[in-house]
């Protein structure tokens, strides 16, 4: 079933068509990749998704509801959590107090309960405390837990920004270039928590990835942009073998960082 559906959807900034009538649809239980060169729109449409944009033209609907009459600080009680190109965490709170922020769309104790701590705000906050603990032993996270973000390695944080997207206990999961920046060895974590995250917590999960290597073992399905425009669709193997997605990513070799494919 599908979960997110983009129905030709067009952005323009000034006279440059960012997205050109593109229609993709994410279904439940799906990694869908998003690839190509750089200024392509991928990010644009992540933007889109998240409200940040109004497309001129299009639709976008998320589990039925029509997410062009909500605004970005509504998208996340929808289901839908993102981590962005430039991790963005609070630098001078530790790696729990993050995780804790990514708990946010699950409060329902009011400011005057939290003051008092009534019984009711206690319990609340054990249950999310337990849902963040979760989070740090699936990711790892356990050495990390008491130290400030402004201190870890950028590979940690970028974990960490996975595991704030997590704790909100998604449905579907933006990833914005997971793997950039990240070494041949957190790259592979990357992929088996992705995979993980798809068939252990049944969450959908949407990337933007330059990677082929990770895209090809992660994704069931891929589609490649240019100038806005979609060249192709299907499995990484049959997008990278694509003649349009050849000739758009030609010079750049990019699109010789090939993997295995599982779709
Ligand atoms: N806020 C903005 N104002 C004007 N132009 C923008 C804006 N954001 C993006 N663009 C332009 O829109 C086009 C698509 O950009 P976008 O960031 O979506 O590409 P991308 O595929 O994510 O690229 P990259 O892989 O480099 O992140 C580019 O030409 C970019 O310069």
């Amino acid at each position: 079933m599908s979960l997110l559906e983009i129905e030709n959807v067009t952005l323009r900034f000034g006279g440059l068509v960012a997205v050109d009538n593109v229609s993709l649809n994410v279904n439940e239980g799906e990694v869908f990749a998003l690839v190509g060169p750089n200024g392509a729109g991928k990010s644009t449409i992540f933007n889109l998704i998240s409200r940040f944009y109004d497309p001129a033209e299009g639709r976008i609907t998320f589990d039925g509801n029509d997410l062009l009459t909500r605004t970005s600080d509504q998208v996340p009680s929808f289901g839908i959590a993102r981590t962005f190109q430039n991790i963005e965490l609070f630098e001078q709170a530790s790696v729990l107090q993050n995780l804790l922020v990514g708990r946010h769309r699950h409060r329902q104790t009011g400011m005057l309960s939290n003051i008092v701590f009534s019984p009711k705000a206690h319990r609340e906050e054990l249950r999310h405390r337990a849902a963040v603990e979760e989070v740090i032993d699936f990711l790892n996270l356990q050495a990390y837990r008491d130290k400030m973000i402004g201190g870890l390695p950028y590979g940690v944080r970028k974990v960490v920004e996975l595991g704030r997207a997590l704790a909100s206990e998604p449905k579907l999961l933006l990833l914005d270039e997971p793997a950039s920046g990240l070494s041949v060895e957190e790259t592979q974590d990357m992929a088996f928590w992705i995979e993980d995250i798809q068939t252990q917590m049944g969450i959908s999960v949407m990337m933007v990835e330059h990677d082929m290597g990770l895209v090809s073992a992660v994704s069931n399905r891929v589609m490649a942009l240019s100038d806005g425009k979609e060249l192709a669709t299907g499995t990484a193997a049959e997008v990278q073998s694509h003649p349009a997605v050849i000739e758009a990513y030609l010079g750049t070799g990019e699109i010789s960082k090939t993997g295995t494919s599982r779709a």
